[in-house]
């Protein structure tokens, strides 16, 4: 699984949730990390990259085996959801992530006047996205709302995948 999204968007806090680690000290990724956990008797790799402009041309290196491409979303920042809406476009063009499936989270849904699921998806344009299969699934690093469900989307749909193959 290899996350993108923005700076700022709660990828690193998302995954500090996941592994039960303190949420309360995060600063911005630089490089990337690498984490392994293992959920439902998989072991998930995680990358979490660093969102800021300058980074962002290095993403494309940790497609190699990305199964699942998990773009986080700040649902909080709405002066972005464009320039989010691109750099989406962009990724999904990448030959490298043609068979990955997406799950798009949309963070920090803990927040008051937060955009909502419907008008992401309609202004990352989601609905038009033809080449591969995704979810969007509104959740909050904070909480831990919907996180866990996420991964189990991510599970099952890996074992669709070793299903058809
Ligand atoms: N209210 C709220 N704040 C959040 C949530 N998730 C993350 N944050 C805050 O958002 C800020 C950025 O979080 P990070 O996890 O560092 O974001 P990132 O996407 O990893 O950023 P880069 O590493 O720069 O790409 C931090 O101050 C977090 O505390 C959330 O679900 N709710
Ligand atoms: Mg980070």
């Amino acid at each position: 699984m290899a996350p993108g999204g923005l700076d700022n968007a709660g990828k690193t806090t998302i995954v500090k949730r996941i592994m039960k680690e303190d949420v309360t000290s995060v600063s911005p990724t630089l490089g990337f990390i690498i984490k392994t956990i293992e959920f439902m008797e998989y072991k998930l790799n995680i990358w979490d990259v660093g969102g800021q402009k300058t980074l962002r041309s290095y993403w494309k290196n940790y497609f190699e085996k990305t199964d699942t491409l998990v773009w986080v979303v700040d649902a909080t920042d709405k002066l972005r959801v464009d320039d989010c809406r691109e750099e989406l476009a962009g990724l999904l063009l990448e030959e490298r992530l043609m068979g990955a499936s997406l799950l798009v989270f949309l963070n920090k849904t803990d927040v008051e006047h937060c955009m909502t699921e419907e008008e992401v998806r309609e202004r990352l344009g989601l609905d038009l996205i033809k080449t591969h299969k995704w979810t969007i699934l509104p959740c909050s690093a904070m909480t831990g709302k919907n996180l866990h469900e996420g991964l189990e989307w991510v599970v099952q749909d890996a074992k669709d995948r070793l299903f058809l193959y």
